[in-house]
């Protein structure tokens, strides 16, 4: 049985393109991001991948990237679930500001701790470890048992919500979890053992 979990960060939205901090806010997406998510869908398509489920936030630059993304495997209408749950990491204060200027403001260092460290939060917001709390039991309870009973599962999330899961499901440590960067649009292809740790990954560059 294959207990497949394909992950996907939204393509670029208009916020990434004029380079600000986003958290719980809703840009749609940009013309390169609504490419960079059928491109994603292209790729799965080649790889013969078919899902039995989506699951989304309640973020539209996620929603139309798995939309993108079923409509190119010819799966448009597939049941999807949206839940807050998967929503990226809120940034508190720091969303609407540019990353540019943050840092001029508050250094290099401090914004980068805000945005990669595990227990820093940004002022206001959410550190990597709150996002973990909310995005964890949600794919113990919702997602997983899904995939165990061999259900395909697609996940169109955001940049830390799925840093979130990709930490616990590789084993990343505090330590080892600012070197993760998740690239827009890019299909991360995850098959389970029966003991729901990971079988095989495969990022889904190009
Ligand atoms: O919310 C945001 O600004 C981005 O989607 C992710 O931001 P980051 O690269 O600072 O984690």
């Amino acid at each position: 049985m294959d207990r497949l979990l394909v992950l996907a960060r939204h393509g670029q939205s208009e916020w990434n393109l004029k380079n600000l901090f986003t958290g719980w806010k809703d840009p749609g997406l940009t013309d390169l991001g609504i490419e960079e998510a059928r491109n994603a869908g292209r790729r799965l398509k080649e790889m013969g991948v078919q899902f039995d489920v989506a699951f989304t936030s309640d973020l539209s630059r996620a929603q139309r990237t798995c939309k993108l993304i079923l409509e190119e495997i010819g799966q448009p209408n597939l049941k999807t679930i949206a839940d807050q749950a998967l929503n990226e990491r809120d940034y508190g204060d720091l969303a609407g500001l540019n990353k540019d200027d943050a840092r001029a403001r508050w250094g290099e260092e401090q914004v980068h701790l805000w945005r990669r460290s595990y227990d820093v939060p940004p002022p206001g917001g959410e550190s990597l470890k709150d996002t973990v709390a909310r995005v964890l039991p949600y794919y113990i309870r919702d997602i997983l048992p899904r995939v165990m009973r061999g259900e395909r599962v697609l996940v169109a999330a955001h940049g830390n919500s799925l840093r979130a899961l990709v930490m616990v499901l590789d084993g990343l440590t505090s330590e080892t979890i600012p070197g993760l960067e998740l690239a827009t649009g890019i299909p991360l292809v995850y098959k389970l053992n029966e003991d729901t740790t990971v079988a095989s990954k495969k990022v889904l560059e190009g």
